[in-house]
């Protein structure tokens, strides 16, 4: 039994909804038993309570539920940076030709252990990944993500028209493989499968029955894909599906929008989107940083938030600028504001809920994670800067726990994500040489 000491800070619920979301101990308190939070409060309660449980003192630093990202690539780490291009230019040129590469297993080996380091060592615990076109490197994923302790939900991506011929199925393929990878992976040690066609411009009306088949076959798999992300490619999706009534119906008519079907982007929704959205109990993965690099727009979350449909954050890499969920709650912040009037005023419990417990509950694990609730996993990120730098100055002069979170999201980076746990087993800590910066 383990007592972890630290400033903790979580939204078990959404400041969107409840005023007050935010729940800071200065001097907190986890007692943390199997992997799984037994009692929280101030430090020193908790301590008169459990008198012999092992303290872990984290003083010094900020303790926050581990980051979950719900819209993350993983065969495009190495493919990071490529400025420049909208959508459809930067699959061509920068993305699908990484991306055919992973048919050799050894480089679908190596890329997957570069990006799940960088999932743990920006402080996320849990990520819908979207994988890739190959069956055989969907299982070296799994494999590698078993051996991290990281909780993923992820699939194989399937197209089967307008990519390029290597990475194209066909719907029967499509079914036999992710079937097999479900039956091999979905609810194995911290594992789910998530179907995945890429976008409906890639996927035939075939291809999509075929994903619907896999759901109905395995109702608890989860459901990912992308939505309304750029101008052209919604107007490419529309002349594809002549009798759609708009991009979301090529999903919806298969069945294949759910409670657990997260939809990365829609930053160009119509209001009937919306409400089958959220009618359906469907969430919409935000990727700010993505939307900035890719010029796709301003995600218009005041429509999605008056329409009841349930928002997360994702780093979208590579479109997106990097695996840091601190850097997307800045940017999504930053383009809110952007949008004036129409944009939705983001405080730090809004950033802070938005890569935590909002990612929770879009992959309907909110039982499990995303808050420091009684019951919950110890799914946690230990933020605390090296000494020296610009953000230890400003924490160490923040008139409070809400401004130390908006200096966390303002100024944190990699270099601030000290610990990460999962389940209770740590599988991450910064090396200690790093500790020193500047002094
Ligand atoms: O941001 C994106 N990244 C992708 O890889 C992709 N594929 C289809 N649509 C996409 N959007
Ligand atoms: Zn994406």
């Amino acid at each position: 039994m383990k007592l972890y000491r630290a400033t903790l800070m979580h939204t078990p619920e959404s400041p969107f909804t409840a005023p007050d979301a935010l729940q800071v101990q200065e001097d907190g308190g986890l007692l943390v038993e199997e992997g799984r939070i037994l009692a929280s409060g101030p430090y020193a309660q908790v301590r008169a309570n459990h008198p012999r449980a092992e303290v872990v003192d984290l003083r010094g630093g900020v303790l926050l539920p581990g980051f979950i990202d719900t819209h993350v690539h993983y065969p495009q780490v190495r493919v990071l940076g490529g400025l420049g291009m909208q959508l459809l230019e930067w699959l061509d040129k920068n993305t699908l030709p990484e991306e055919a590469r992973l048919s050799d297993d050894a480089y679908a080996r190596a890329v997957a252990r570069e990006f799940l380091s960088a999932l743990r060592s920006n402080g996320t615990t849990t990520a819908l990944v979207f994988g890739s076109h190959y069956a055989s490197a969907m299982d070296i994923f799994f494999s590698e993500a078993a051996q991290t302790g990281l909780r993923v939900v992820a699939g194989q991506v399937v197209s089967d028209r307008l990519l390029r011929p290597e990475l194209h199925t066909t719907p029967e393929r499509a079914y036999a493989e992710g079937k097999a990878l479900i039956e091999r992976w979905h609810g194995v040690g911290r594992a789910l499968y998530a179907v995945t066609p890429r976008f409906s411009l890639s996927a035939s009306e075939g291809l999509l029955d075929a994903c619907a088949a896999l759901m109905t076959e395995f109702p608890d798999v989860r459901f990912t894909s992308h939505l309304n992300e750029n101008p052209r490619e919604v107007e490419a999706v529309r002349e594809l599906f002549p009798t759609a009534r708009d991009y979301l119906d090529t999903y919806e008519r298969a069945g294949l929008v759910t409670r657990r079907s997260v939809l990365a982007h829609n930053v160009h929704p119509a209001d009937r989107e919306l409400a089958v959205m959220a009618a359906h109990r469907c969430s919409a993965a935000h990727c700010p940083c993505s939307n900035s690099a890719l010029g796709s727009g301003l995600f218009p979350l005041k429509r999605h938030l008056q329409a009841g449909v349930h928002v997360s954050l994702g780093t979208d890499v590579g479109g997106g600028t990097g695996f840091s969920l601190l850097k997307e709650g800045l940017q999504a912040y930053f383009m809110q504001q952007l949008l004036g009037a129409q944009g939705v005023p983001l405080g730090p419990a809004h950033l802070l809920y938005l890569s935590t417990r909002a990612g929770a509950e879009a992959l309907d694990l909110g039982d499990l994670t995303g808050d420091f609730g009684v019951g919950k996993a110890f799914d946690a990120v230990y933020l605390r800067p090296p000494q020296g730098t610009t953000l230890d100055t400003v924490l160490n002069h923040a008139d409070g726990p809400e401004r130390m979170l908006a200096d966390l999201f303002t100024l944190g980076t990699q270099q601030d994500v000290a610990q990460v746990w999962v389940g209770g087993d740590a599988v991450y800590r910064r090396a200690s040489s790093e500790q020193e910066v500047g002094v």
